[in-house]
């Protein structure tokens, strides 16, 4: 058990923290169907494409601005019981629109759940705007430039999710130029779904301080030196992987190869509920299963905080509770 370590999480899709039991809430709520979609208390989907199916129908069961409140308050409330004293949390736009509340009311909704959950448990909290591959490139234009014109003090970075084998990361440089002239910190899902060359891209083109996952670069031996020689930090998720089929177990993840080459590991949950993992198993199975030890896990946390898209106070004050 990790429970007596700090924890910080740099990566979990607000919406993929939805636990089943509170999806069944919401559906109630709206009166919609969940047969097909939530069984035996977990969420239905067999391979990538179906998860992303499945994913945006959990989130069209949060309507509205509370709805994303009690969300975040929830999935923050959870994590810091667990020990963890900070977390970014991956939020989409695009979803606001879909439902149709808008983007501004769904992010008023989110900002709102974390200040209560700041306020009854200390834990700090950011929003990490992602824009959806699979969306296409003028939608993430149009994403980008609200990021870019969205002056919130909790949207501190920039990311791209969903379908990585679709579009080129080139298709996407115009908005990441837009997120990075407006400040925001940047990350990008690469080496999940598709290979070392998408990992190569991405650091070519977005020129990213981190790379969500970016387990796949353990492809290409050049490219493990040149993450190390950079400093770029990983936000990897295990359970997410080997959910995801991308692994075949603990023993099979490339998380320890890649620290002992040198490069900045971190911890992450991606989309706990439905790969049946939580940030705490995440630590759990790091200390059980690949055996690393309090102090390496200590190590990951710290460079987690070091990596957060936070001003420099706060960064001070995260590290001093470590
Ligand atoms: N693991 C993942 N990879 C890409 N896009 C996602 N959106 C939600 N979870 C994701
Ligand atoms: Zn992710």
């Amino acid at each position: 058990m990790t429970l007596h370590l700090k924890k910080a999480e740099l990566h979990c899709h607000i919406e993929g923290a939805a636990p089943p039991s509170l999806a069944l809430t919401q559906a109630e709520k709206y009166g919609v169907d969940v047969s097909g979609l939530i069984e035996d208390g977990s969420y239905v989907w067999t391979d990538f494409s179906e998860f992303i199916v499945c994913y945006d129908r959990v989130a069209s069961l949060f309507r509205t601005e509370e709805d994303y409140a009690v969300l975040a308050e929830t999935y923050l409330t959870e994590l810091s019981a667990a020990g963890t004293i900070y977390s970014e949390i991956i939020v989409s736009p695009d979803h606001g629109n879909t439902i149709g509340i808008g983007a501004d009311a769904y992010l008023r909704g989110l900002a709102a759940g974390i200040a209560a959950a700041r306020a009854k448990t200390g834990i700090e909290g950011r929003m990490i705007i992602t824009i959806i591959r699979h969306l296409g490139r003028e939608a993430a234009e149009r994403t980008a430039l609200y990021a870019a014109r969205r002056d919130h003090p909790l949207v501190t970075g920039f990311n791209l999710a969903g379908e990585e084998r679709m579009y080129r990361v080139a298709d996407f440089a115009r908005a990441y130029d837009i997120a990075r002239d407006a400040g925001l910190g940047l990350t990008i899902h690469a080496g999940e779904m598709a290979g070392a060359d998408s990992v190569r891209d991405a650091l070519d083109i977005v020129r990213p301080s981190r790379i969500s996952h970016g387990v796949r670069a353990i492809e290409d031996a050049d490219l493990v030196r040149r993450i190390a020689a950079e400093g770029v930090v990983l936000e990897t998720c295990p359970g997410s992987n080997i959910a995801l089929g991308v692994f075949t177990g603990f023993h099979a993840h490339p998380l320890r190869a890649l620290r002992d080459a040198g490069c900045r590991v971190t911890l992450n949950a991606d989309d706990p509920p439905f790969f049946h993992t939580s940030l705490s198993q995440e630590y759990d199975m790091a200390s059980e299963v690949m055996g690393f030890a309090d102090a390496e896990i200590n190590a990951m946390t710290r460079t987690a905080i070091e990596a957060a898209f936070v001003d420099e106070d706060t960064r001070a004050t995260l590290l001093s509770r470590l």
